[in-house]
């Protein structure tokens, strides 16, 4: 990393897509800038070599936020050349650990000002825990004096009695602090968990499955594990906050009272105790972020193979998949060691000034009193300093937790930071009923800027009723254009139209409640048959009957009568416990149950057996029936039944007759896997 300036933005940091590389990059135009921006530099993708001019100077005086910067790289580069590049940036402030620390907070605030309630109780009872371990601290050096003075057995029997109810206090006072800050703290976490799946949820497809998207993997760490990091930061901080100020407080006047020169003394180890504890906690950062990233890449390795694990066996992929396996497993295992090490490490030097401050106060004690402190007064310093240099530790600890914590806060705040390109206008409109037209005007469409057109300036519509089979050799852009229609994603330029109403002026729940998708790969949730069915309603109350009809229609009533509790029988991860036909069947009566007036039906390129295939074409057939349907086609039969036929090429959609269809596309459809 680089030097930093306090007080001013010096970094601007952000992420070269991958495949691009930039060689003796400048910049020769950037958005004016608040604050001085001293220097750029690249983090390379971690399939790419570390990059390149790593320093470019902005010149500091303008106003605003940059919000793009243009990149020329002048030179020729030796890899594949990217000339000028436009690139979002993440602006960084430069900042102290305490500044870092103080941003952190304040990422984590709204989550925690909604349990106010659980942090003033916590902070409360710790209040009474530092009032009564004040009142026990002057007590225990009298009742030692005492003990050793000889004084009545009533007396000490009396002071016994009110040294007890004190402890008795302060533990139970301890108890309810920490309960109640644990409940703010694991609150907090689960209001950030719902509100990053909610955001998560809201995001465009392309975050999903785009060049630049997040892996499910990741995602699903990122929300479990490393959630749960931030509940243990969390509680750190609320307990240091407060609490420990508290007894730090309580502790220094003690001593100050019992004896102030000895505790200008011991004041003076305090900042150095501090500086150890930053410098370790700087460390202790950076070697979290990476233990983050190795596990966050196990976790997706995980749920990408596992779901595979028929293809992997089929494949005698188990010894590939072990080797890849072993190798994440191992960097993740290499990472954490350095992390707990240091994380063991720091207590021991914490430890070592502790007891240095101990020996240097015995000796002190002994020099600066020259007998006139007495053993009373004695056992009351030390104890307040071990009661001292509790919190100190605390903070110390809070630190540590914090800078474990802060990557945890960041990749999972990281989440809900860019704003889906697909957005829903505030006055956009609720259809309560469609009667089914569809209508594509001058359609294209890319996936990114830097990638061909998938679609090219399609003009099509589908009148209300009619069924349309769509065909085209793989990879033609079929599924893409379904993706519009369901609006996934924009179009980069025209418009889709159904019944009259631009999409984009439709509310999405709504135009996604009248466009019903059965996809190739059959979505199925775990959970019971009517669940599944009745998918649409789960959160309020499902049909049985409508669920019944549903299942009667899509030829799925018999088998799931034969399942072991019929329709409240569980299905099993993805459908698992089911066959290839019966979980179709499943998905085409959750598509009844819908009753969306458009259907899109991609059809399944997987050959059934002849019963099932039948079974599953007459139920597709009764689906249907009085809906406008826009069919993915791979087979024949299928093509031929529809009104009208649509050839999708190069981007570029014609219409074909249903005559010559056969003869022309005979051996394009044979060679895209049709079945003829
Ligand atoms: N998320 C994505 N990001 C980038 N490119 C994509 C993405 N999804 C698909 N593509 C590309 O867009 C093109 C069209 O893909 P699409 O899935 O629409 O084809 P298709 O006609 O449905 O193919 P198939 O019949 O094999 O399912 C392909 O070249 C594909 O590589």
């Amino acid at each position: 990393m680089l030097e930093s300036n306090a007080g001013t933005i010096d970094q601007a940091r952000f992420n070269l897509p991958h495949s691009r590389t930039l060689a003796s990059p400048t910049i020769t135009d950037h958005s004016p800038c608040k604050m001085p921006l001293h220097r750029l530099f690249f983090l390379s993708p971690p399939s790419q070599p570390p990059l390149l001019t790593p320093f470019v100077h902005l010149r500091p005086q303008q106003k605003g936020k940059p919000k793009f910067l243009h990149i020329n790289s002048p030179s020729k580069p030796p890899l594949k050349p990217l000339n000028s590049i436009k690139i979002p940036v993440n602006l960084q402030t430069s900042q102290t650990p305490l500044f870092k620390a103080l941003e952190t907070l304040t990422k984590i605030k709204p989550f925690l000002q909604t349990n106010h309630q659980p942090i003033l109780l916590g902070w409360l009872c710790s209040s009474a825990s530092v009032f009564s371990l004040s009142q026990i601290i002057p007590r225990v050096g009298s009742f030692s004096s005492n003990l050793i003075n000889t004084v009545s057995i009533s007396k000490l029997r009396e002071q016994c009695l009110l040294l007890g109810v004190l402890v008795l206090v302060k533990l139970v006072a301890c108890y309810w602090q920490q309960a109640f800050l644990w409940e703010a703290s694991l609150r907090t976490v689960y209001k950030m968990r719902v509100f990053v799946f909610q955001k998560v949820l809201e995001r465009e497809l392309d975050f999903f499955e785009g060049c630049n998207g997040v892996s499910s993997g990741d995602i699903a760490y990122r929300i479990t594990a490393e959630a749960s990091d931030i509940a243990d930061t969390v509680f750190a901080l609320l307990n240091t906050i407060v609490p420990n100020t508290l007894q730090l407080f309580a502790m220094a006047m003690q001593m100050l009272v019992i004896n102030p020169s000895l505790s200008l003394i011991t004041a003076m180890v305090i900042p150095f105790m501090a500086f150890v504890i930053a410098n370790l906690g700087e460390r202790l950062l950076k070697i979290s972020k990476i233990s983050h990233l190795s596990i966050a890449t196990l976790a997706s390795y995980l749920n990408e193979v596992l779901p595979a694990i028929l293809f992997v066996k089929a494949n005698n992929g188990e010894l590939t998949e072990r080797a890849r396996f072993e190798r994440l497993a191992y960097t993740d295992f290499s990472r954490h060691l350095a992390k707990k090490k240091m994380k063991a490490l720091i207590p021991q030097i914490i430890q070592i000034i502790y007891f240095g401050v101990l020996c240097m106060l015995c000796v002190g004690s002994l020099v600066v009193s020259r007998g006139s402190f007495d053993g009373c007064s004695m056992v009351s310093f030390v104890t307040s300093l071990v009661f001292l240099v509790e919190p100190i530790q605390g903070v110390g600890k809070a630190y540590n937790e914090l800078k474990k914590g802060e990557p945890a806060i960041e990749r999972l705040l990281d989440l809900t930071k860019m704003k889906s390109k697909v957005i829903e206008k505030p006055d956009a409109i609720d259809l309560s009923h469609v009667k089914g037209e569809v209508k594509f005007c001058d359609v294209s469409f890319k996936y990114a800027d830097n990638m061909p057109l998938v679609l090219d300036g399609l003009n099509f519509t589908v009148r209300a009723g009619e069924t349309v089979a769509l065909v085209g050799p793989s990879g033609g852009g079929k599924t893409t254009l379904v993706k519009l229609l369901l609006r996934l994603y924009e179009p980069s330029s025209g418009s889709i139209l159904v019944d009259n109403n631009n999409i984009q002026n439709i509310r999405l729940e709504s135009l996604r409640r009248h466009v019903s998708l059965v996809s190739q790969d059959t979505m199925l949730f775990s959970g019971t048959v009517a669940e599944n069915i009745g998918y649409r309603d789960r959160m309020t109350n499902i049909d049985v009957e409508k669920v019944e009809l549903a299942a009667r229609i899509a030829n799925a009533d018999e088998f799931i009568r034969t399942l072991p509790e019929g329709y409240r029988s569980q299905i099993g991860p993805r459908g698992s416990l089911l066959s290839g036909g019966q979980k179709q069947r499943l998905a085409i009566a959750r598509a009844v149950y819908q009753n969306s007036s458009i259907l899109v039906l991609d059809e399944a390129t997987s050959a059934l057996d002849g019963k099932s295939e039948l079974l599953v074409r007459e139920a597709v057939e009764r689906l249907m029936e009085n809906h406008t349907v826009l069919v993915i086609a791979h087979r024949l039969e299928t093509i031929l039944t529809a009104d009208r036929i649509f050839l999708l090429e190069n981007g570029k959609l014609e219409e074909l007759a249903r005559s010559t269809f056969v003869a022309r596309h005979r051996d394009s459809l044979l060679s895209a896997g049709a079945v003829i």
